[in-house]
């Protein structure tokens, strides 16, 4: 994908311990954002867009392969390990995380046209303040929740926007989850790993 997005940026969490799960996840054995054809040429324009206010995208998440999800499912029901809960579910029962939205058992990511993404100031390279961090789990990341500043509100209302306008729809859970509407694999769920 960047290759495909002048200038996106790629920061593969899945692929690194840097998640929720304190691990790299199985699947991704390279830190690479894959989409489908159509999902990526609508960012190609997402990013365009972006650059007329100084702005760009960061990815944090693209194509999942099933197995991940099985990871993730695995990790949940482990409940004596509770290691990453001050990080990134502080007010949530771990056993919790997928009844309340913040997981999928069956993720749109493995369609191939859904991604978890920012903003970034071109100039810096540093991300635009959402009032709470990806994949947070908490009420506070909901798009609709009262609590960030008027400036980050209107932040995640902005990346919102901006994604609608060019055909993806977002998550009332996570600020940061978008799906291609039109999505080409709407019924297919891919389990190919990462490489
Ligand atoms: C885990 C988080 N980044 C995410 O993508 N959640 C949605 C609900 C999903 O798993 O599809
Ligand atoms: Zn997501």
């Amino acid at each position: 994908m960047a290759d495909h997005v002048p200038g996106l940026i790629e920061d593969m969490r899945y692929h690194t311990a840097g998640n929720f799960v304190g691990a790299p996840v199985d699947g991704y054995e390279a830190p690479i954002c894959w989409l489908t054809r159509e999902a990526a040429d609508s960012l190609v324009e997402v990013q365009a867009r972006l650059g007329e206010f100084g702005l760009g995208l960061k990815v944090f998440d693209c194509y999942r392969p099933a197995r991940a999800v099985a990871h993730f499912a695995r990790w949940a029901r482990d409940i004596e390990d509770q290691s990453t809960k001050p990080v990134y579910y502080p007010n949530v029962e771990k056993a919790e995380l997928f009844s309340l939205g913040y997981i999928a058992e069956r993720s749109g990511h493995s369609r191939g046209s859904t991604m978890d993404l920012t903003l970034v100031d071109i100039a810096t390279g540093d991300e635009i303040d959402m009032g709470s961090p990806f994949d947070l789990f908490d009420p506070i990341s909901w798009p609709s929740d009262p609590r960030p500043t008027a400036q980050q509100r209107a932040n995640r209302a902005f990346l919102q926007s901006i994604m609608q306008a060019h055909g993806f729809k977002g998550l009332k859970e996570e600020w940061w989850h978008f799906t291609l509407v039109e999505e080409p694999y709407p019924d297919t769920y891919f389990d190919f790993v990462i490489r």
